[in-house]
């Protein structure tokens, strides 16, 4: 039985290591992205996302933040290029976001945080399936996407109006024909480096790929992230928001760029 954890100071990062000594590993995630000392990797291929947005399934709210799940029995929604060899598959997708528009993301440039942060998780077609592929070194790529306070994305509509379904912790709803590139920038740069999940249970498994160029979230918009609720349906509500781990020692980690 897993070890349930949160984000409150009880049970947030600052404990993890309790029950997740894997917490002070050596390639932990989110790191600080300082971009005078990352290195441009001409070797970097351009990064290739072919999504079918017809395996799109549902979208639930897990008691840590609410993502969006997908079809992945075959390669109709995959990854490849960058800086991974062979193909991933999309599993899912989610958010990190904070309680004010000051805060929220997970990794950071030059220390700056945006108000939230998209991950969209892959895992290497090599494994059998994402349960087996989860806690390999190469097991996984997420794509990260800064959002940051402009004008209202209209992208994130559908999104939005899903949530008074699953506003509590276990909730969930059918949530098709949802195409994810739509939440991409117009430019694929990125910065990749070897990390981690960044919630327990922390498995040392991901090549980060976070994409330079942000996009657009309203302030409107984002208090509707912070309607969600970490509690169940009859419990006390408390507020999903917070839902970040702030930025791990890099411990002599090189971060590469496909950009100068
Ligand atoms: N924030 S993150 O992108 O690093 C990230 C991605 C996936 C996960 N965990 C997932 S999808 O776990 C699914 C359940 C599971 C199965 C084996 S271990 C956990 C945690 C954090
Ligand atoms: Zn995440």
């Amino acid at each position: 039985m897993s070890h349930s954890w949160g984000y409150d100071s009880s049970d947030g990062p600052a404990k993890w290591a309790e029950h997740y000594p894997i917490a002070n590993g050596p390639r932990q995630s989110p790191v600080n992205i300082i971009p005078s000392q990352t290195q441009f990797d001409s070797s970097l291929k351009p990064l290739k996302l072919q999504y079918d947005p017809s395996t799109s399934k549902d979208i639930m709210n897990n008691g840590h933040t609410f993502q969006v799940n997908f079809l992945d029995e075959s390669d109709s929604a995959i990854l490849t290029g960058g800086p991974i060899t062979g193909t991933y598959r999309l599993k899912q997708f989610h958010f990190h976001w904070g309680e004010s528009d000051d805060k929220g993301s997970e990794h950071t440039v030059d220390g700056v945080k945006y108000p939230c942060e998209l991950h969209l998780v892959h895992w290497n077609t090599k494994y059998p399936n994402f349960g087996e592929a989860v806690n390999k070194p190469d097991g996984l790529a997420v794509v990260g996407v800064f959002l940051k306070i402009g004008s209202a994305n209209p992208r994130l509509q559908k999104v939005l109006d899903s949530f008074d379904s699953i506003k509590a912790k276990g909730q969930q709803t059918t949530f098709l024909n949802f195409d994810p590139k739509n939440l991409l920038p117009a430019s694929l740069n990125f910065w990749t480096y070897e990390g981690s999940l960044t919630t327990p249970p922390l498995y040392e498994s991901v090549t980060w790929i976070v994409l330079k160029e942000p996009i657009s979230v309203s302030s409107a918009q984002m208090a509707k992230f912070r309607s969600l609720l970490f509690s169940s349906a009859g419990e006390q509500p408390r507020c999903m928001c917070n839902n970040y781990r702030p930025p791990q020692p890099i411990k002599g980690r090189k971060v590469r760029s496909n950009f100068k």
